[in-house]
């Protein structure tokens, strides 16, 4: 699971910190008119299984639902991918009110939420914190999310959330599909070579991010807000919200685009 080394290594998020150096960092704004389509991009391929799905908690940042990632149960490959990379989890970005809370953004618009599914590559690794210090570690898939109808996959973890209000709650949480969250057009995309968004901030994804949007109710959304980024024993608690990387600057690459 993602869990593990990476969060000691990182005790506060100070916010959008700079990566002295780092030329491929994430988010980005993708500016739609400057992404070159390319016709070598291949249909993705996911293949989840339900059965695998074991907890969600809150890592004071925001709530992971994490996966089983010993074997190839929940594979991605395809789309720009030349190996075969494997779901350890998913987690959201989201804002104080439904005017931003993305990290991605098109064209500088801005969602209310975005959704990472965290993939790390299981062909040349054995570990999602060996992948992610590789530059070809990880496979993330950016969707973003849109208020307005209600979404039905989502209620049952919306449902979960209030037993985890606090930085470090865990519950057992099974048989969810992380499909049911995947748009119904995954073939048209946007990719490019990133970082994490979050500390460590490796230079390790490549970035999926989905051209079509899901659709939450303000309601479920507003659960999301409810969550804290203080544990327990905090005096003052914390609304978790806002937490999301500024953009990044480009630096020169290009991204490209699965559709014209
Ligand atoms: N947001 S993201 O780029 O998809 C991503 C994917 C997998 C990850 O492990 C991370 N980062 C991560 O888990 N960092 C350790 C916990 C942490 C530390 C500081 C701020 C936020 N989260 C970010
Ligand atoms: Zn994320």
């Amino acid at each position: 699971s993602s869990k593990s080394v990476l969060s000691q290594m990182h005790p506060m998020w100070l916010g959008p910190l700079e990566v002295p150096g780092g030329d491929h960092q994430s988010p980005i704004d993708i500016a739609v008119k400057k992404a070159v389509f390319d016709s070598d991009l291949k249909p993705l391929e996911s293949s989840y299984d339900p059965q695998t799905c074991q907890q969600i908690w809150n890592n004071g940042y925001s709530f992971l639902v994490e996966y089983d990632d010993t074997t190839d149960k929940n594979t991605l490959k395809g789309g720009p991918l030349q190996d075969k990379y494997r779901l350890c989890q998913f987690h959201f970005h989201w804002g104080e009110s439904n005017d931003w809370g993305s990290e991605h953004t098109v064209d500088r618009r801005l969602f209310p939420a975005e959704l990472h599914l965290v993939h790390w590559n299981s062909d040349r690794y054995t570990l999602f914190e060996e992948a992610v210090m590789e530059e070809n570690g990880l496979a993330v898939i950016g969707i973003f999310l849109k208020v307005g109808k209600r979404h039905e996959g989502l209620q049952k973890l919306v449902d979960a959330l209030p037993a985890i209000r606090h930085k470090d709650s865990v519950v057992e949480f099974t048989r969810f599909d992380p499909a049911s969250l995947l748009p119904s057009n995954i073939d048209d995309y946007w990719t490019y070579h990133g970082s994490l968004t979050t500390p460590p901030l490796t230079e390790s994804v490549t970035w999926i991010v989905m051209k079509q949007h899901i659709e939450v109710s303000h309601d479920q959304l507003a659960v999301f807000r409810s969550l804290l980024f203080t544990s327990a024993e905090e005096e003052v608690q914390k609304s978790m919200v806002n937490n999301f990387r500024v953009q990044q600057p480009l630096r020169g690459r290009t991204v490209r685009s699965s559709f014209t």
